[in-house]
């Protein structure tokens, strides 16, 4: 038995021959689903002395492009079976690549078992990524579950002493570039190699376990996200930062398009989510202003621009350097108007040509083209040495109650109800202040409910009413309102002294209307 000290001092092992070592290959086995750039990369293999060992479709692929390699069955004796579940799950493969070539006793065992060493494993796996999300059944998804490949790729990772492990089609030439150079792959590149298939393995079981799961809050949390680009910084310049997609769901910060201007920031990704987000709330034409994760101009109009017009009066200030969401194609018309504010974004389902033209006018101004609805279904917030994880709020009230003697009209309440789809992405305490489908006043991220409160009725008008994410703990929130002429208020109700809420409202002639949901937003 080999006893197992600290890193590189496995006793009985020469120490010096853990790191530093150059390698020289002689064997490599190539099984690949995507074929791409194999032909080029197996040539190359060979122009160095390397013999090839290929599983079947690849070798079928290798041979018809005129490449010398030998079947893997040649290597194993045992034919691929079971519809290929089996083609490389065998001690032949698995202790070529895993025997320490350092270990007197590993490689005599190699010797009395004819079995050669494999010091190259290239593998490429099953696109159970994509294909689960592919629109097949249950079984054919299992099928793609790739089973022989990340073995091998986890054996030769282990192995990286001695085997160099390629998943990536992007490293061929990497690796190339090294053996032109010395024909040798250095220890550094690898360990580094290795850590790449321990990264995509964990994201690809990741992957299936969620799929296996499905709406389990699992044991393990494996989340399985690919990155989508390397950012400048994080939210202050001395951050490092980049942005991961998932492998697996769709998602509208994922599937968009960047038609024009300057690259994303890691404060643009997040800020664009959350006006895409409310944008999306409304079937009406809307628009969405936003400034630091929090709209500060929403409305709703007959056309594009009158929205996008509403939209800005709410708070001409803040838009300043913000970022405009809407939820139907931008016109020509609009993108005139929007020109006249400085944006870092504009970002909607579809540009007209004339539009597109237009913004394009302004070089760094990022035009982003999203066709994806908000669809996660888990929201996660990271605290310090945990994360916490929940079902993310698509959730809307079905089940409204006026609570007041006075009953509001038709237009109030759906002046409330958009209210409340706004104030749903208002950092808490949020409040509200809509009239004429516009947002007039927006309280956010206040420590109680009255400043909230104050904050968004400075600018409100006669008529207006009030929407609140959570419960009023007393009447101050009722009687402020009074004061403002606020007609009616939506807010869930909950409180302990809820009466108190609407026998104000009841003294005030204003109505209320319960939701019995609340949309807290820390
Ligand atoms: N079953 C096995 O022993 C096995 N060994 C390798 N594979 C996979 O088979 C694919 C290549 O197959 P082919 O060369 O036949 O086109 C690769 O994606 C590789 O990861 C296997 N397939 C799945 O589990």
């Amino acid at each position: 038995m080999w006893e197992i000290g600290f890193w590189g001092s496995i006793k009985g092992m020469k120490k010096s021959n853990l790191a530093d070592k150059e390698k020289k290959m002689k064997r490599a086995l190539i099984s690949v689903y995507d074929k791409t750039g194999i032909v080029e990369f197996a040539e190359f293999l060979i122009d160095r002395g390397v013999e090839i060992v290929s599983t079947g479709g690849t070798y079928r692929h290798l041979v018809e492009n005129n490449v010398a390699v030998t079947e893997v069955v040649e290597v194993t004796n045992a034919p691929e079976m079971l519809d290929g579940r089996v083609k490389t799950l065998h001690p032949v493969i698995h202790g070529g690549i895993l025997a320490i070539r350092d270990n007197k006793e590993h490689m005599e065992t190699l010797e009395a078992r004819k079995i050669g060493t494999i010091d190259m494993v290239i593998v490429n796996l099953y696109p159970f990524f994509d294909e689960v999300q592919n629109d097949i059944t249950f079984e054919q998804k299992v099928e793609f579950i790739d089973i022989g490949g990340p073995t091998m790729l986890r054996s030769a990772a282990k192995s990286f002493k001695d085997v160099a492990v390629i998943t990536e089609t992007a490293d061929y030439s990497v690796v190339m570039d090294e053996l032109k150079g010395s024909n040798e792959i250095s220890f550094a590149t690898r360990k580094r190699l290795a850590g790449k298939v321990f990264n995509l393995t964990a994201a690809y079981d990741a992957a299936i376990s969620n799929f296996l799961l499905e709406g389990e809050m699992p044991k393990y949390l494996n989340v399985s996200y690919e990155k989508m680009m390397d950012l400048r910084y994080g939210e202050n310049p001395h951050q490092k930062s980049a942005y991961y997609v998932s492998t697996t769901e769709k998602g509208a910060m994922k599937d968009f398009k960047q038609l024009n201007g300057k690259e994303l920031s890691f404060n643009n990704i997040r800020d664009m989510d959350v006006a895409w987000k409310v944008a999306n709330e409304f079937t009406e034409t809307a628009c969405c202003g936003l400034k630091h994760s929090t709209p500060c101009g929403v409305a709703v109009g007959e056309t594009v621009l009158e929205a996008y017009n509403k939209a800005h009066s709410c708070d001409p200030v803040s838009i300043f350097g913000g970022i405009v969401a809407f939820n139907r194609a931008v016109d020509a018309a609009t993108a005139t108007e929007l020109l006249k504010t400085f944006l870092e974004i504009v970002i909607a389902p579809s540009f007209t040509d004339e539009a597109l033209e237009i913004l394009k006018g302004k070089k760094n101004l990022r035009v982003i083209e999203a066709k994806q609805a908000p669809v996660d279904k888990l929201e996660y917030v990271k605290v310090d040495g945990g994360i916490l994880v929940q079902d993310a709020d698509h959730a809307f009230s079905t089940d409204m109650s006026v609570v007041t003697e006075k009953e509001p009209s038709k237009e109030e309440m759906d002046n409330m109800v958009f209210g409340m789809k706004v104030v749903k992405h208002v950092k808490s305490n949020a409040i509200v202040v809509v009239k004429d489908g516009m947002a007039k006043g927006v309280g956010t991220g206040e420590t109680n409910r009255i400043w909230a409160t104050k904050q968004a009725i400075e600018r409100a008008e006669d008529g207006a009413v009030l929407a609140s994410d959570a419960f009023f703990p007393f009447r101050d929130v009722v009687d402020e309102c009074a004061k403002a002429k606020i007609s009616a208020i939506i807010q869930p109700g909950g409180s302990m002294r809820d009466q108190e809420s609407v026998d104000a409202c009841n003294e005030h002639g204003i109505s209320m209307v319960m939701t019995g949901m609340r949309h807290f937003k820390h």
